[in-house]
């Protein structure tokens, strides 16, 4: 039997947050910037003809019937032969809850890949429709290049921030998304500014005091980091992250970083290492 493939699901970075205003349905207007990590989880998919989605292993502290990729999958099979089922296998590599969109890059990798070997024959604006019913992060991860986001997340310009080194801290926390946009404190008023204007010394994360006011951990980290970098939260947390323009800079802090903030070095990409990989197979 030849060996699998595995496909990436990359981590991403909000390179800053803000929250300009919350809309009628609860959801909030933000402006971001996502660019792309050089670490993902991997997933592969063996097709079957027993009409099944299997998953293994399973995810520690997630049902199998709530796991993204399942979701992901379920949401495509009204597009393929009925017949048709996948056996996924993942390698989960990227910290849970830790606003690096690991998740939503599993269900995207997961819509992209079985649309191709499903032949759903479905355009990417249409998966992102589909990732959209998932979670407002998987829409970048299926459009693949590094985007300012306005709306709740969905309306993407493309941009071409720097492919810098970043040292990524992984605090013991696992922080909600939902909790933390439901805070009654949470900043919901910053001005929207025109995406060339962007500067990431001008920018902030606008959730980023709600998290480090009620996680310790996050904050100790954040403490730590910036003292040698202009350090930040992406997403809402809890990973928190610093650029550096060599990987010597990156490294030599990382070297110093006390073992309890889970330090790693990655590089930022501008396109999503899902398509390089497809491309790379001619898919
Ligand atoms: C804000 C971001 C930035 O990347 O945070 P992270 O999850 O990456 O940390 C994301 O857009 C999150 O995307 P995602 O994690 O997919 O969120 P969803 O499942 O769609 O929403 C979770 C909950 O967050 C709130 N939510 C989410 C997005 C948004 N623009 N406004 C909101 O108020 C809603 O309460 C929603 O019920
Ligand atoms: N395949 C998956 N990988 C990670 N988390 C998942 C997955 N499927 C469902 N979840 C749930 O989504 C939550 C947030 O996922 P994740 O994408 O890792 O964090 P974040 O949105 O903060 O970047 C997890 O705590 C978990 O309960």
């Amino acid at each position: 039997m030849t060996n699998p493939i595995f496909f990436p699901a990359p981590a991403k970075l909000n390179l800053f947050l803000h929250i300009n205003g919350r809309r009628p349905d609860g959801y909030h207007e933000l402006q971001t910037l996502f660019q792309f990590l050089d670490i993902a989880d991997e997933l592969s998919f063996t097709p079957t003809h027993q009409s099944e989605i299997i998953l293994e292993p399973p995810l520690p502290g997630v049902n199998n019937s709530d796991n993204l990729i399942i979701r992901a999958a379920n949401l495509l099979k009204p597009y393929t032969d009925k017949a048709r089922g996948v056996k996924i296998t993942l390698k989960k590599n990227l910290p849970m809850g830790g606003g690096i969109g690991g998740g939503s890059s599993d269900a995207a990798t997961t819509l992209v890949v079985l649309n191709r070997l499903w032949q759903c024959g479905l355009n990417n604006q249409q998966l992102g429709q589909l990732g959209r019913k998932l979670g407002a992060d998987v829409p970048i991860f299926i459009h693949g290049y590094a985007a300012f986001a306005q709306g709740i997340g969905e309306q993407l310009t493309p941009a071409f921030p720097a492919e810098q080194y970043y040292l990524l801290l992984t605090p013991n926390a696992m922080v909600s998304t939902a909790k933390i946009f439901n805070h009654p404190d949470l900043p919901r008023s910053t001005p929207k500014f025109p995406p060339e204007q962007y500067c990431y010394e001008k920018t902030a994360n606008d959730c980023q005091g709600i998290v480090t006011d009620h996680y310790p951990e996050v904050a100790q980290a954040l403490k730590w980091l910036v003292e040698y970098a202009p350090a930040r939260m992406t997403g809402t947390g809890c990973c928190i992250f610093a650029p550096f323009t060599t990987l010597s800079a990156a490294k030599a802090v990382a070297d110093r970083c006390p073992a309890q903030f889970h330090s790693r070095v990655c590089q930022g990409m501008n396109q999503s290492s899902l398509y390089k990989k497809l491309e790379g197979l001619g898919l």
